[in-house]
């Protein structure tokens, strides 16, 4: 059944759904629209997606996060067919969907959002939001032999992207060039393409990455307005704050598999999430905003400290004792019980 016959999940039901469930990685959800199994994809020798068991639960919206190289982006090529495995299934409202090219996959309801590319800012914002459009009739050959039926498509298509870019407050750009948009209304330019199949499920790349702070809430609003008429959204985001406002459910991936799934608040008090975190930071630079506050992957980690250190002190802990259990994890640790036995 499509989303748009069932009506959306009010907050409070959404909060009860997920508070009820166990905060294990690949936990069955109670209504999943899609259900992905022993999906693996490797580069070379490097295994960049290996999830054995993923549900996706419908009407909400799911953030997924990782530190970089975690095979978030991977995972979505691959779900919408722009990528291929070597190995798994996956299901949409119980369709099997596996193998099949990005075009089928949007007709049968699911979309990816794309970054703006050289070619596409070179046409106008109209059209990068018609190019949104699947299985017009003018592509097929019965179609090309009455082209009136392609006209009157190429009608509907573009009244449809103007509506489109009319709920995104783009109208007033429909005829600008699509490079000549701010990182905001981009954003919201990738939005409105993805919209355009009139999709059960959107995948949404890094929503918010280049956008302005003064446009951030405009575009959680979207976001959020996705879910209210009742579409599932799974996004990737690297914002900390941005997952906490907008996603009712966490979906954490590290070197290609599902550690961990929780909701968001619960995140940070997460063992396999920090982990996860700081494992990756060995060979990594910390980043930091013009403010000098932690970004991305480092303020997580950022958080993650922050909150050892609370729960630390909160349990009567001495940090100026260094930890047992952290030493003991480090190759080089002295062994305190062995001190008096070294000549
Ligand atoms: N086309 C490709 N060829 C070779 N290696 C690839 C390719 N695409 C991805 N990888 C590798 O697969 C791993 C997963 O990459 P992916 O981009 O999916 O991670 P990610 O979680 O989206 O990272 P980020 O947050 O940095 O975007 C990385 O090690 C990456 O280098």
């Amino acid at each position: 059944m499509r989303n748009a016959d069932r009506p959306p999940l009010d907050a409070a039901t959404r909060a009860a759904l997920f508070a009820a469930l166990p905060q294990e990685p690949g936990v069955a959800k109670p209504d999943p629209v899609l259900v992905v199994d022993g999906v693996s994809r490797a580069y070379g020798g490097l295994k960049a997606v290996d999830v054995t068991h993923l549900e996706i639960q419908r009407g909400c919206i799911t953030g997924l996060i990782g530190p970089n190289g975690a095979g978030k982006t991977t995972l979505f090529n691959l779900l919408t067919g722009f990528d291929r495995p070597d190995s798994g299934t996956w299901s949409m409202n119980g369709v099997e969907l596996g193998r099949m090219h990005p075009h089928r996959v949007a007709r049968h309801g699911m979309v990816r959002t794309f970054q703006l590319t050289k070619a596409l800012s070179k046409m106008s914002v109209l059209d990068n939001v018609r190019l949104g459009a699947t299985g017009q009739r003018g592509e097929r050959i019965a179609g090309a032999l009455l082209p009136w039926t392609w006209k009157a498509q190429e009608r509907e298509i573009t009244e449809r992207a103007r509506e489109l870019l009319a709920r995104f407050a783009l109208d007033a750009k429909s005829d600008d060039l699509a490079g000549s948009l701010s990182g905001g209304q981009r954003k919201l330019l990738e939005m409105a393409r993805a919209l355009m199949t009139d999709p059960d499920v959107v995948m949404l790349d890094e929503p918010m990455a280049g956008v302005n702070p003064a446009l951030t809430q405009s575009l959680l609003g979207h976001i959020k307005s996705l879910r209210d008429d009742g579409m599932t959204v799974v996004f990737v985001e690297h914002d900390m704050d941005v997952i906490r406002e907008v996603s009712d459910w966490v979906v954490v991936m590290a070197q290609g598999s599902v550690i961990a799934e929780a909701p968001p608040d619960a995140l940070s008090g997460n063992s396999a999430v920090v982990d996860a975190y700081l494992g990756s930071h060995h060979d990594q630079a910390l980043e930091f905003d013009d403010e000098g506050n932690p970004v991305g992957a480092t303020a997580v980690l950022a958080e993650a400290l922050e909150e050892a250190v609370v729960a630390t002190l909160e349990t009567g802990g001495d940090l100026s004792e260094p930890d047992a259990a952290v030493l003991a994890d480090m190759p080089d640790a002295p062994d305190p019980g062995t001190e008096e036995t070294r000549p």
